[in-house]
């Protein structure tokens, strides 16, 4: 059902899924899509690179999460590739979370169909049967974030200026239990306490001794280090490999999903207050005015 009300956001965007079926296939060369999410499929190797082509930031725009998540379906459903690598086109950001002009002044209709996709990109990552790679070679705060705590592994460029953390209430709002479970699967529950309260962003160095990223690379090496660790994790049967991850990640999924709908109310109400508009907007005005 999330699939056709994804495809059906997709239409009415104008996005030709011929195009985007055609980026996503099994052709051992180089193919682009046309739009925000570019796919390097490498059938021989059973590995693909999916690359954010989201400008300026990478933002998850509604647009932007419906290609992800059709993307990663159909990868999902084709045998052929084992495992995905997840960067960013543009080096410097990896993405700046969820589309702050999304949940701002817009009706509440919008902000439940919105909702509905980051549920479902999330729903798409952390069962993924595929071996989930972030390469992240950029700046990575919140909903960015999350995406890379939701695979297997993640590979982080060595610069100072590339932050990750859920820095959800520097902006005045709250990240989702589901965020926080992700985070708490991944660091514990101590380190997620003070890092979600406190909306931390962490450099490189502190990423790693927290265990948000399990590697830290010079930048030039963070595609290849990301294929390399793949490529061990490739050597795990499948079945095996899965079944375990499913064991580990189920009940954190199963969680939402027994309360998706009540997520999404909840997302509305809580997005559509004045106060939490008002924080946004200034939010906003803020990185705006960083620029002059
Ligand atoms: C018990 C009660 C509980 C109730 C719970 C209910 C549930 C409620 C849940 C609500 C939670 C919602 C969860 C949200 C998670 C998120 O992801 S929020 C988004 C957080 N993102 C950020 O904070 C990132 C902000 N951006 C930056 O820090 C920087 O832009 C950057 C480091 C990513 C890049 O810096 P730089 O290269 O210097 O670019 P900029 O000049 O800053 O930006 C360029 C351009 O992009 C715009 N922009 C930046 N980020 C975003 C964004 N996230 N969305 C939309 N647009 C963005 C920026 O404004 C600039 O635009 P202009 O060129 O000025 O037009």
């Amino acid at each position: 059902m999330a699939l056709v009300a994804a495809r059906g956001t997709l239409l009415r965007a104008g996005v030709r899924l011929g195009t985007e079926a055609a980026a996503c296939g099994r052709n051992g060369t180089r193919r682009s899509a046309s739009h925000r999410v570019l796919v390097e499929p490498d059938a021989a190797a059973g590995i693909a690179t999916i690359k954010f082509k989201n400008p300026p930031v990478n933002s998850l725009t509604l647009e932007f999460l419906t290609e992800l998540i059709i993307c990663l379906e159909k990868l999902e459903n084709d045998k052929t590739f084992r495992g995905v690598i997840l960067t960013s086109n543009s080096p410097g950001i990896f993405s700046a979370g969820l589309d702050l002009r999304e949940m701002c002044g817009k009706n509440p209709a919008h902000y439940a169909e919105y909702w509905r996709a980051v549920q479902e990109l999330w729903l798409k990552l952390y069962v993924s049967n595929m071996i989930l790679v972030a390469a992240i070679n950029g700046a990575s705060p919140a909903g960015g974030c999350l995406m890379s705590l939701s695979c297997d592994y993640r590979v982080l460029a060595d610069n100072p200026r590339y932050k990750v953390g859920l820095n959800e209430t520097l902006l005045g709002i709250v990240a989702p239990f589901w965020f926080r479970d992700t985070l708490v699967n991944t660091i514990g529950h101590r380190a997620s306490e003070r890092a979600l309260q406190l909306g931390l962003l962490f450099p490189p160095a502190e990423a790693l001794q927290v265990g948000m990223v399990d590697q830290v690379v010079p930048e030039d090496q963070v595609h290849s280090t990301a294929l390399s660790v793949i490529t061990q994790w490739l050597a795990i049967p499948d079945h095996a490999r899965q079944l375990t991850k499913s064991m580990m990640r189920k009940a954190t999924t199963d969680n939402l999903i027994k309360q998706r709908e009540a997520d999404i109310q909840n997302f509305v109400s809580f997005i559509s207050r004045d106060s939490i508009q008002k924080s946004l907007q200034m939010y906003i005005e803020k990185l705006k005015q960083k620029k002059s």
